[in-house]
């Protein structure tokens, strides 16, 4: 079954609203096409300008983080409500700087997976090894047990609909993609986790992007990959290369 490419970019806390909407107008005739989903994965306080900007076009808004709470006191946090009043899609959970810096454990990002879920919002979610973890020859184990906590108590019929990046740690902004090969074998390793937690129609279904150093020069080998779906992209999606790696083809 072909599976519809999904090609995001994560701004990370990067553009003000006015550099935000400057960004977009720039990238808007470049990531034009019909042949993969994209989305804009923004901080949260240029949500709603970008939302305003990318109307008419194919560009879909995404979160980059959401609180698993409907609302209350919460200081500082977003609330999913928010985020689709605001016309938000989609939502990157469990991104390992979320999980590094600020102490997100598998547990935290299974509970705003549901959450999202609840209230219609497509979840990213992420899982990466770090350098340690693939020398010690644990990554599948460990990124199992972020997959398999971290889709607790989903449907098969949402988990059909979810993305999963996949990030290497050690491959974020570091300039150091994983090889095709590398990036391949987990993403199968996800889908055959995923087929073993439901079934192989989900498997089947599920979109799983790779994420860590993507550029224009590497992103059409990634992409041809038979389980890769996409791509999770940082650095490069604040260019015009971000055309260039949407319309990999
Ligand atoms: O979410 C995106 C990833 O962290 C990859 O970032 P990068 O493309 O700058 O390596």
């Amino acid at each position: 079954m072909a599976r519809r490419k999904i090609i995001a970019g994560n701004w990370k806390m990067n553009k003000t609203p006015s550099e935000a909407v400057a960004l977009v107008e720039e990238l808007k005739p470049l990531v034009a096409t019909e042949d993969a989903d994209v989305v804009f994965c923004v901080p949260a306080i240029d949500i709603i300008p970008v939302v305003e900007a990318c109307k008419g076009t194919n560009i879909q808004v995404g979160a980059e983080n959401m609180y698993f709470e409907e609302s209350g006191a919460y200081t500082g946090e977003i609330s999913p409500a928010m985020l689709t009043d605001a016309g938000v899609k989609y939502v990157v959970l469990g991104h390992s700087e979320r999980r590094d810096y600020f102490g997100e454990t598998n547990e935290d990002v299974n509970k705003k997976v549901l959450k999202a879920f609840e209230h219609g919002i497509t979840p990213i979610m992420c899982c990466g090894e770090t350098l340690e973890q693939r020398e010690q020859g644990v990554t599948m184990d460990f990124i199992r047990q972020q997959v398999k906590v971290g889709f607790q108590n989903v449907t098969a019929d949402q988990a059909k609909t979810a993305v999963i990046a996949y990030e290497p740690i050690w491959a974020i902004g570091t300039g150091k993609t994983a090889t095709t090969e590398q990036a391949e074998e987990v993403c199968a390793g996800i889908r055959a986790c995923i087929a073993e937690i439901y079934d192989e129609a989900t498997a089947e279904a599920i979109r799983i992007q790779y994420g860590g150093s993507v550029n224009a020069g590497n992103a059409a080998e990634l992409f041809a990959q038979a389980d890769i779906d996409g791509g999770l992209v940082g650095g490069a999606s604040l260019k015009a290369d971000f055309g260039k790696i949407v319309n990999y083809k």
